[in-house]
């Protein structure tokens, strides 16, 4: 017989295996698709690894994350800023400005990616053009109290570079420019291990072992907060439960604050501030992004995916999320913290993620509701002492358009760069002015044009036709429009740019190279440098409050 072949039995059948269903899913945890935990390579630290299978090209991350750059740290040793940093190609910052190169220290997943040097199972790679999605969260200078006292950098994503099976460690192909990242290479210098990557089975972890002994790390999404003045926020995804970790936050430790004020003497901020017509910041931005404990010098970076998007809250209806030391065991807090060590033995002792924090749940959290903490009274009070002085910068904010809405006015509203896809077809496209035109009708003062463009090399010609380059964001250079073409067919200009100087020099000579049938789509505007939001001398800059029961008394370590 067709059609019901069981009657009230087979219902009952279906109903047992809907509950056997729903207990398998609670039982493997479906719902958390990427885990921090500890990696499948010998002497790995931490890693990041994906619950379920990924096709090649697939986000390798479930949104992007925040990058903030370290413009002018005042030294090196002792900031350690080259640590789970990446250089200023990777997510376009390379003309933000600084004495010395800017490095981004991005939060969540591409960070706490391990890297295999160049090759064997490279799974994810960084992706994207991050242009377009660089914005100020909303913020103004020219209104709003917040400005550049938060990161532009929003939209560092990777993607994987082959399919990926359930459980698989995301692994970063060669991270480029020398390497930057935390990664095999470094673990061995450290004398840590001796490890041979050609014996490493791909690494790997069972689904059900993650979910068992991973901390979940995709709960949190980005997005405008619930009040527009504090920028971006964190929301949760999913209901959580009371006592859940949101989200885990590893940390990265900076002995001394002060190595993040900004050094420049006062000549040379005079000079700096007739030349820009700006009066220049005196610390670091980074500083908002980190914890500093009371009577201690040290600041603590949590890098944690979204962690550093939560926002202060005192009120207490509003407050979700608390810090916690994690049970995990790669968290070494128990060992360390309550001991009698000094603080140059545990200094010895520590390295990035040997610490880590829970976020965890005071209360049930709903679906989509903005994550708050307590960032303390000290930091409560600056804030409020900030806004209440607070006055627009009228100077930097004179003849001053924010980069990504003057892309918006020319029509770039891809994040493709010069694929297909990305071809503008507008019979109103705003062409980018030529050099000639911006004579009569300039720029505002702070805005450069830059072109997506293959790397200039020795035998090439001076004046080449218009090649992508492999991957946004790396192979930008300065170009200026000398002459545009509208192509009636495409509906879109084409442009014969000059590509300067820094793809053009030979052998220390500089050349003016020249790029023709450059497409609409592959320009944008940017920052002059020192002239985005960050560079501000009126912005907030004041680090988060860390509860003092979680201090241990060794890192209090300035003098009252
Ligand atoms: C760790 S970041 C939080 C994420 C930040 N909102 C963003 O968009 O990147 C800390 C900074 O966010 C802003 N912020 C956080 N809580 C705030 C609040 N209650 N009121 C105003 N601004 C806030 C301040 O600029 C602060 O320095």
């Amino acid at each position: 017989m067709k059609g019901n072949p069981g009657g009230r039995n087979a219902s009952r059948l279906g109903y047992r295996r809907s509950l056997m269903l729903l207990s398998f899913v609670a039982t493997i945890g479906l719902g958390c698709d990427f885990y921090l935990a500890e990696s499948a390579i010998p002497h790995g630290g931490l890693g990041v690894f994906t619950a379920k299978p990924l096709e090649k090209g697939a986000p390798a991350q479930p949104w992007p994350d925040i990058c903030v750059y370290l413009t002018d740290a005042n030294s090196r040793k002792g900031t350690e800023i080259d640590t789970h940093t990446w250089q200023k190609y990777r997510f376009g910052a390379q003309w933000l400005g600084g004495r010395t190169d800017p490095r981004a220290a991005c939060m969540g997943l591409v960070t706490t990616f391990n890297s295999m040097g160049m090759k064997m199972y490279a799974s994810a790679r960084p992706a994207a053009d991050p242009f377009l999605i660089h914005t100020n969260g909303g913020l103004d200078r020219s209104k709003d109290p917040g400005a550049g006292a938060i990161t532009q950098y929003y939209g560092a994503t990777s993607e994987t570079t082959r399919n990926l099976d359930a459980g698989e460690e995301l692994m970063l192909r060669d991270t480029g420019h020398g390497g930057d990242q935390y990664n095999l290479d470094s673990a061995k210098e450290d004398g840590r291990q001796h490890l041979n990557i050609e014996t490493v089975p791909p690494p790997k972890r069972a689904p059900e072992w993650l979910q068992k002994h991973g901390m979940c790390l995709d709960n949190l999404i980005v997005k405008t907060a619930t009040d527009p003045s504090m920028g971006r926020g964190a929301f949760v995804k999913r209901f959580l439960s009371k006592g859940t970790v949101v989200a885990p936050a590893p940390l990265q430790m900076y002995p001394k604050r002060s190595k993040f004020s900004v050094p420049m003497s006062n000549n040379d901020r005079h000079e700096f501030e007739r030349k820009h017509k700006m009066k220049y910041e005196t610390e670091q931005l980074f500083v908002n992004y980190c914890f500093q404990p009371k009577g201690s010098t040290l600041l603590l970076y949590p890098y944690g995916a979204g962690v550093g998007l939560i926002n202060h809250s005192s009120n207490k209806s509003k407050i979700n999320v608390i810090l916690k030391w994690s049970d995990h065991h790669m968290n070494h807090s128990p060992q360390w913290l309550d001991s009698t060590l000094s603080l140059d033995q545990f200094w010895k002792m520590q390295y990035p993620g040997s610490l880590i924090l829970d976020f965890v749940a005071t209360r049930n959290i709903r679906e989509g509701e903005e994550i708050f903490m307590d960032y303390g009274p000290e930091w409560e009070k600056a804030w409020n002492d900030h806004v209440q002085k607070w006055e627009p910068d009228i100077i930097a904010t004179k003849n001053y358009a924010y980069p990504w809405d003057e892309m918006k006015n020319h029509g770039i509203t891809k994040n493709d760069g010069s694929n297909e896809e990305g071809k503008q077809q507008h019979k109103s496209l705003k062409p980018f002015r030529t050099l000639g035109e911006q004579e009569t009708s300039p720029y505002p003062n702070n805005l450069m044009t830059v072109c997506d463009t293959r790397n200039w090399s020795d035998d090439r010609d001076d004046r080449m036709k218009w090649r992508p380059s492999l991957h946004w964001s790396e192979n930008l250079a300065e170009c200026r429009v000398l002459s545009r073409t509208y192509n009636s067919k495409e509906e879109t200009y084409t442009y014969e740019v000059n590509v300067w100087p820094d793809k053009c020099s030979t052998g220390g000579r500089h050349r003016t190279c020249i790029d023709y049938d450059v497409p609409h789509n592959a320009i944008r505007f940017v920052d002059k440098p020192f002239q985005s939001d960050q560079h501000l001398a009126n912005a907030f800059r004041h680090p988060i409050g860390f509860p003092d029961h979680l201090t241990p008394h060794f890192w209090r370590n300035e003098r009252s």
